[in-house]
């Protein structure tokens, strides 16, 4: 029987906000073989030998950072210059990024609850793949190949997509999988955003509110929620990245859950250089309320799904440390949070019923966009 047809889908779909299909195709069916399901992010270093190559591969990355036609030798040189002080920071946060461990947990955990939600496309086996750190993509679509999976969803970890963040992964996927992989024999589909899934905001709004629960009942909604975001140089907000709304609406619907009892803002973190960066930036913002009375503040990171430098040291040690006053708290990362593993199974449960290979606004280019590579990318994924 169809899942769509059974009468626990039929209770569970109506929740979900679909972001419109790109051509539909193949997918819902199973192969017969595991259906891998590949979480895709920028990773972390692990430990503190591994913080050079991870600064490295980023500044060399042209969808993150252009640099011209010297990238490479100039992202080493970055990367030596910037090593000393990005390796303080990880030491101060225990010796490495937890990414990894959180990312390998939702993996195994979403594809538990997957394996009874879907059983049309079980087993579903769980890979991740860093595009700055291991595992990156080359090692995973290897390991892929060794499990010999034929059907694989590519499923961002950013759930706001950012052609710096998720292009540059998919255009990464896209290029290895050309080398690796030359005939397709694995089919891809692609979950390339999910800002608005009622399970993510859901769980935004409950981490929210459990954080509210340290406040003197008296004060609670007087405090200030600062949702804050990994900021974007404005010369890419201005190519037309899709980025800053995404990440709006995530707010916006975080605070419709909420009933908007708080008052909110949306605020710009970890800007890097001397280049013009969205803002407000979020620790002017702390500055600033504070300084004007505001001293009951909730910081929400909004757009990633697990602790990592920006939450555990920008936030938690130069920010709220920095305050010096108790109102000012920070609202836990998704992390290992039991609903939001079900809302990760969600994401793919609907997906792999909707048979589509990308939601509708993949399709679209930014309109400023110059690199052949998107275009490459796009086209690849969107013909499976
Ligand atoms: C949604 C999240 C992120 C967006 C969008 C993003 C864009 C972006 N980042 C840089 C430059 C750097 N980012 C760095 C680290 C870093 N970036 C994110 C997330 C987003 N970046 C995270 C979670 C991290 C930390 C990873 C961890 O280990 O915990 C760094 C390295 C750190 C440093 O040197 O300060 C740089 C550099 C740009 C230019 C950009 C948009 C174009
Ligand atoms: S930079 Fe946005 S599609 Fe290429
Ligand atoms: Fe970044």
């Amino acid at each position: 029987m169809s899942l769509l047809r059974s009468p626990r889908m039929a209770l569970r779909l109506p929740m979900l906000q679909t972001q419109g299909l790109a051509t539909s195709a193949h997918l819902s069916k199973s192969s017969g073989g595991p259906t891998g399901i590949v979480l895709l992010n920028m990773g972390g270093p692990s430990s503190i030998p591994e913080v050079r190559d991870f600064l490295y591969r980023l500044f060399a990355d042209g969808d993150l950072i252009p640099l011209g036609r010297y990238q490479e030798q100039l992202a080493r040189f970055i990367a030596w210059r910037r090593t000393p002080r990005i390796e303080r920071h990880y030491e101060e946060i225990g010796g490495g990024s937890p990414i990894r461990k959180w990312s390998e947990y939702q993996a195994r955990e979403m594809c538990k609850r997957l394996d009874s939600l879907s059983p049309e496309t079980a087993p579903h086996k769980g890979y991740v793949a860093f595009r700055y750190a291991k595992p990156l993509t080359e090692e995973t679509l290897k390991q892929m190949q060794q499990d010999g999976i034929k059907r694989a969803i590519a499923f961002t970890q950013y759930p706001q997509y950012s052609c710096s963040t998720t292009g540059s992964s998919l255009n990464e996927l896209w290029k290895v999988t050309r080398k690796l992989d030359p005939d397709a024999e694995i089919k891809w589909s692609v979950i390339d955003r999910w800002s608005t899934h009622s399970g993510l905001v859901k769980t935004f709004a409950q981490l929210i509110k459990d954080k509210l629960k340290e406040y003197d009942a008296s004060v609670r909604n007087k405090v200030i929620l600062l949702f804050s975001a990994h900021s974007l140089p404005m010369s890419v907000v201005n190519r037309g990245d899709p980025y800053p709304a995404e990440v709006a609406a995530t707010v916006y619907s975080v605070m419709s859950e909420l009933k908007f009892n708080n008052q909110y803002r949306l605020v710009w973190q970890s800007q890097v250089g001397p280049s013009a960066w969205l803002g407000a930036q979020t620790s002017d913002t702390v500055k600033s309320l504070v300084k004007q009375g505001h001293t009951n503040i909730i910081l929400v990171p909004i757009a990633f799904t697990s602790d990592h430098i920006e939450t555990l040291h920008e936030l938690d040690l130069e920010i709220i440390k920095e305050a010096k006053v108790d109102g000012v708290k920070r609202a836990e990362s998704l992390n290992g949070h039991p609903m939001f593993i079900d809302a990760l199974a969600d994401v793919v449960l609907h997906h792999l019923k909707e048979g589509a290979v990308a939601s509708n606004q993949y399709a679209l280019q930014c309109a400023m966009c110059t690199k052949e590579v998107c275009s490459n990318s796009r086209q690849f994924f969107l013909s499976q």
